[in-house]
């Protein structure tokens, strides 16, 4: 095989193109057969194989930059860059990041896995290369769904602007996870599948070649034939607008057309876009005919293509779809919102039903919450349904559009909390330091899948403002569903157990953590009093009071940053209320990027466990019974 001697990227420069196409052939093999195993993003990386062998066959990474939009389809680039055999670790504890890591290789020039980064950064290096006097490449492969991204079209305004030397590779698959969406999808739509419009494109350039040169006015005419002529027919124009020199649509498939197409681009002066069109799952005919399913696939048999256990969202996404179908059918004012993630979101089944409510806006999460805040400001009720880290990126919008103009937006946050193989880019962490500190926010997460129902008619029938609920990437306690369930009242907490020894105010999947310790320690005559403190903000204030009155020890748990946290906001409360003395622990997620692995092991790592509690419960004792 001749995979077993490409242990570095310089072995592919010792090739024939022919060498290539079998190495292609290989290296697909590899994938199926390893990620039948491990699980990953099998089919972005099906259809990159020849792009990224031509890359490295071509060029001197890392000295040439190669920057992976999001990353998630890098798993050639590993391959080829000597960690083919790290991939029984992939995604694993410890083991190999599914996404680029500059920790793991040299070639590794940009870490990504939220999408559209990458025509910036490689902007950042085409200008640091020109100030630091260097003459390497820089190319960024970006796919059409991260180029619905807002950075990345900040971006090409600013590269077509400067003209700097660098090479975008828009890897066009016609899929985001889901089918793309949005009018640029249907432009690159357009130039892919209309043959008259790209065969026009040489008719055309021959035809105004052959305009004889001429001076005086009619010169100028017809240099104006020849732009509105190239406007209406050649490909790519919009790039070429934007001050890029568009290259395509070519066959991302064809290994000698790849590797010439990107010798000619070396000729051109100024930012070049090649415009590449595969398909997601290439060479693996189940990823193929479904890449949406084998975007995120599982481990599988590959003769059937069967997911070795079943799939699909967890239990918690599936309960958040299911109640939204029954609200919506209710309550016409609502409406769902999801940035290029209806599948992950669970919204398929309501986009079945409500077809002209749900709104997929592309990978565009800022335009989706101000977009929200524009409905609701007309009496709509928007559900924004977003994952918790990719709602980092709309931030100020929800500062600025919503929370500040006290907005009805209901936001549904999915994967709050550790989200297991994905890793440290994709953590749902930071949404509770980031949301509590706004005013008018507020912001909650259930104990429980029945829970979430009852949060969902909360947030629905709350009109005074923005209202969250946040829920893990976990599957639920299996507990009986409401037929019909009830509103919550805003900043009410929930006493599970009677304890007095020492007060535990969990938040979300963690109060089955702490049942489970409560149970444990009981027989040592320690009876912790478990409150679900199923709101973050508000706080349950008079619960608070309560239990310094009772000089009640506490201690907090959640699966979110404790800088910032819900820990932190009750030991705000107790110094703003001038509460002194009172004994208090902050369990959570300490000060740095928790790395890939299952969600279990990373609560392990940061001791957001039963054990952990038990041994933090123990400390807080008075020291004469820490020893009984
Ligand atoms: C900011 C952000 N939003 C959403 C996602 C989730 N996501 C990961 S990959 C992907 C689709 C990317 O499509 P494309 O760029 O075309 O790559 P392909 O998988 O088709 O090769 C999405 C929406 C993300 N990674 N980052
Ligand atoms: C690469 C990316 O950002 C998405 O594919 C993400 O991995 C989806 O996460 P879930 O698998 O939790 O839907
Ligand atoms: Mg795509």
């Amino acid at each position: 095989m001749l995979l077993d001697h490409i242990n570095q990227p310089d072995d592919l420069k010792k090739l024939s193109t022919a060498e290539l196409e079998q190495l292609a052939v290989e290296i697909r093999q590899f994938l199926v057969e390893k990620l039948s195993v491990s699980g990953g993003h099998l089919s972005s990386n099906l259809g990159i194989v020849e792009l990224t062998i031509a890359l490295h066959a071509l060029y001197d990474s890392p000295r040439d930059k190669f920057i992976f939009d999001v990353g998630h389809q890098a798993y050639v680039h590993k391959i080829l860059t000597g960690r083919k055999d790290r991939f029984d670790s992939l995604r694993k504890y410890k083991g190999m990041c599914g996404f680029i890591k500059r920790a793991e290789s040299e070639h590794d020039v940009w870490e990504a896995g939220h999408s559209s980064t990458s025509l910036s950064a490689a902007m950042g290096m085409a200008m640091a290369r020109d100030l630091n006097g260097e003459d390497n490449r820089v190319f960024a492969v970006i796919g059409d769904g991260a180029m619905t991204g807002g950075m990345a079209l900040e971006a090409m305004n600013h590269i077509g602007h400067e003209k700097k030397n660098l090479t975008v590779i828009l890897n066009d698959n016609e899929m985001s996870i889901a089918p793309n969406v949005g009018a640029l999808h249907n432009y690159l739509s357009k130039i892919r599948s209309d043959k008259h419009y790209r065969k026009a494109k040489e008719e055309v350039e021959l035809l105004l070649k052959k305009i004889p040169a001429i001076g005086g006015t009619l010169a100028k005419t017809a240099e104006k034939v020849k732009d509105s002529l190239k406007y209406l027919l050649v490909s790519g124009v919009w790039f070429e607008e934007l001050g890029f020199n568009y290259i395509g649509p070519i066959d991302g498939h064809n290994l000698p057309l790849l590797l010439e197409t990107l010798k000619q681009s070396e000729k051109i002066q100024g930012p070049v876009l090649i415009h590449v069109i595969t398909t997601k799952g290439k060479g693996y005919s189940p990823a193929e005919l479904d890449s949406h399913k084998w975007h995120g696939a599982s481990p599988y048999k590959i003769e059937s293509g069967q997911f070795l256990k079943a799939v699909g969202n967890p239990m918690y996404t599936n309960v958040f779809g299911s109640t939204l179908i029954e609200l919506a059918e209710k309550d016409k004012r609502i409406v769902a919102v999801t940035p290029a993630m209806p599948g992950g979101s669970g919204l398929m089944d309501f986009a079945a039903r409500f077809p002209d409510r749900m709104i997929d806006v592309g990978i565009a999460e800022q335009h989706a919450a101000t977009l929200c805040a524009g409905m609701a400001s007309e009496g709509i009720k928007p559900v924004f349904a977003v994952y918790s880290t990719f709602l980092q990126r709309a931030y100020d919008q929800v500062v600025h559009d919503i929370c500040r103009p006290n907005l009805n937006v209901m936001f549904a946050i999915d994967r709050a909390g550790f989200v297991g193989p994905d890793g440290e880019t994709h953590q749902g962490v930071y949404d509770i330091s980031f949301l509590r500190s706004l005013p008018n926010m507020v912001l909650m997460m259930p104990k429980d899948e029945n829970e979430l129902r009852r949060m969902m008619v909360t947030g629905i029938e709350y009109n005074d403002g923005p209202i969250a609920v946040r829920y893990a990437r976990i599957n639920g306690l299996g507990v009986e569903l409401d037929e019909h369930p009830e509103p919550i009242e805003i900043g009410t907490w929930e006493t599970l157990t009677e304890g007095d020894t020492m007060a535990v105010l969990a938040v979300g999947p963690m109060n089955q953590v702490a049942l489970e310790a409560a149970e444990a320690i009981k027989k040592e005559g320690i009876n912790l009093r478990v409150i679900n403190a199923r709101f973050i903000k508000p706080l349950d204030e008079a619960m608070l009071l309560q239990l310094a009155k009772e000089h009640m020890p506490i201690i907090t748990m959640e699966e979110g940053a404790e800088m910032g946290g819900f820990g932190s906001s009750v030991l705000e409360f107790y110094a703003r209320q001038g509460i002194d003395g009172m004994r208090i622990r902050v369990m959570g997620v300490q000060d740095y990027f928790v790395e890939h692995g299952s969600i279990k092991e990373q609560r392990q790592e940061v001791g957001l466990t039963a054990e952990h509690l038990a041994t933090q419960v123990k400390s807080l004792l008075p020291r004469k019974r820490q020893h009984a």
